[in-house]
């Protein structure tokens, strides 16, 4: 059975609708990106995915179980989800942060394990420094240390390398494959669509709302969608360091 599973979601904002009949599964053991262009539902997914937004239509389960009927603590457990804003409130020390991912779990040693989860991204170093005196991209990865402080076995990050340099954005998305590994679900969104080529097992195409393409990194990212709903024309290079997309502007 999948980890998470979205049947036929559908969401509206505003009466709008902004994501139509949702299909998608993602395995414990693997990584699946979400890639598509600004304003086409890729973060309306990712809140539906992780019970953020009600669906209009349709359903979203966790290990088969409607997530509606899962408690706030249940679903807590189940599911670590990093937002696309990087806000936050106070200016407390990245441990503090980092530990609030678990601390309404109970879970045993949560500063040791906000520590570890700090470290992990590269900012363990950071961990008494107040999240307002740090760089954007050091305060992304204190946010996504707070996400992966849980074993939720369902991780959903909604841009975690947005505003990383080239070395962080390689050592988060190591991180992500390895909590994949580990046999969580890793769902993510990602613009780089090199660096989803190279680290998802699947990717998943968004575009006004609607899925419009779910297959392996380069069976989803062909010219004909790159130049359909991204409009760019994109030509996939196979190098030592995996596929590099070279594009341009139609
Ligand atoms: N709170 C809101 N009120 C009204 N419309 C919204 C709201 N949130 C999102 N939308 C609209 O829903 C659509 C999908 O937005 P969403 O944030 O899911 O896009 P996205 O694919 O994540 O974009 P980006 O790549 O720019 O982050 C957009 O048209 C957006 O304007």
């Amino acid at each position: 059975m999948s980890l998470l599973t979205l049947h036929e979601a559908s969401v509206e904002i505003e009466r709008k609708p902004v994501l139509l009949q949702a299909s998608l599964s993602v395995e414990g053991g693997e990584m699946v990106a979400i890639c598509g262009p600004n304003g086409a539902g890729k973060s309306t997914l990712l809140k539906l995915a992780a019970g953020l937004h009600k669906p209009k239509a349709g359903h979203v389960a966790i290990h088969g179980r409607d997530l509606k009927t899962l408690s706030s603590h249940q679903r807590g457990e189940a599911v670590a989800y990093l937002a696309q804003e990087r806000l936050i409130a106070w200016n407390l020390p990245a441990i503090e942060v980092a530990a609030l991912g678990g601390l309404h779990l109970g879970q045993s040693d949560i500063m040791g394990r906000a520590q570890r989860a700090l470290d992990m991204v590269g900012v363990g170093h950071l961990a008494m420094r107040g999240v307002a005196d740090m760089s954007g991209g050091e305060r992304a990865r204190v946010l996504l240390a707070r996400a992966m402080v849980t074993d939720a076995p369902v991780l959903i990050a909604d841009e975690p390398v947005a505003g990383l340099d080239p070395d962080a954005e390689l050592l988060v998305l190591e991180r992500l494959r390895e909590r994949a590994e580990g046999h969580s679900a890793v769902l993510l969104s990602l613009h780089d669509l090199s660096a989803a080529a190279k680290f998802a097992d699947r990717v998943i195409v968004v575009a006004d709302g609607r899925i419009v393409a779910d297959a392996k990194p380069l069976d989803a990212l062909t010219p004909d969608i790159l130049r359909e709903h991204f409009r760019i024309a994109g030509q996939w290079i196979e190098t030592e360091n995996g596929p590099l997309l070279a594009t341009r502007r139609l």
